[in-house]
């Protein structure tokens, strides 16, 4: 779909804001977009550019169930449904890769993927630098999901449509929310994968593998 931002999400600020995981400081990006909008194929770019390291919330939702954790079940019931798994869970599993990471910046993708998702992450005190937003149409993210070929049990049609449902109904509003406080870099995803990564590179060169810190949001 072709998504207009709507500025009118009330706009609340966070103020205990930290940025601090087991003891250190780190600095966060958003990777947001509908299902197959190229979320995780454009953070393998921006991991091989500009340092960060990737945590993809369905990746660590899908080790989960693999590791036999007694949610396991639960969680397979849900992504097989499309739907959102509670956030408690999703969360720990983002905090304790942050933690057990060397590394300081994040692309954090698929995560928040609605208003419990957000309000967990400003729950442990932290806030993204920004939100990168992939914009792609429902046929075009359609197309590449039936052709993906990862072998996951979402990608068929019936479930595909369930997530895109999701997708306008939770998802759209959280990165209006974030939209309506400045904080949105809004990508044109319809375009091939080197012409994407052209634009993403125009957002993350200040964010360079040589800065050892992200610069001011200022
Ligand atoms: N810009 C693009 N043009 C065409 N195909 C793409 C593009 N970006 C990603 N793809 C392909 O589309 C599928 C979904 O991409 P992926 O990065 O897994 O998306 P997401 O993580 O947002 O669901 C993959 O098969 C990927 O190779
Ligand atoms: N924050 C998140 C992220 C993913 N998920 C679940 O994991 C599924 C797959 O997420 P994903 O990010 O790997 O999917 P894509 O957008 O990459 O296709 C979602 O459809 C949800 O069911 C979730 O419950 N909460
Ligand atoms: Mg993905």
């Amino acid at each position: 779909m072709s998504t207009a931002v709507d500025a009118s999400v009330a706009v609340t600020e966070q103020e205990d804001v930290e940025n601090i995981l087991g003891g250190k400081k780190v600095a966060v990006v958003f990777v947001l977009g509908g299902p197959g909008s190229g979320k995780g194929t454009q953070c393998s770019n921006i991991v091989e550019h500009f340092g960060f390291t990737h945590l993809s919330a369905g990746e660590l939702l899908r080790t989960e169930i693999k590791s036999g954790s007694e949610n396991g079940a639960m969680i397979e019931n849900i992504i097989n449904e499309g739907r959102i798994v509670p956030s408690e869970i999703t969360i720990k599993l983002l905090q304790e890769a942050m933690i057990k990471s060397e590394n300081d910046k994040f692309l954090i993708d698929g995560f928040p993927r609605n208003e419990e998702n957000r309000a967990a992450f400003e729950n442990i005190k932290l806030s993204p630098e920004f939100v990168l937003f992939f914009d792609c149409s429902e046929e075009e993210m359609g197309r590449r999901l039936l052709g993906r070929n990862q072998g996951r049990a979402d990608d068929n049609i019936e479930t595909i449509r369930k997530r895109f449902g999701v997708f306008v109904e939770s998802s759209l509003p959280v990165i209006q929310y974030y939209d309506s406080k400045g904080m949105v870099k809004k990508i044109n995803a319809a375009k091939p994968i080197t012409e994407v990564f052209e634009d993403v590179k125009t957002v993350f060169q200040p964010y360079g593998p040589k800065a050892t810190q992200m610069p001011s949001r200022e």
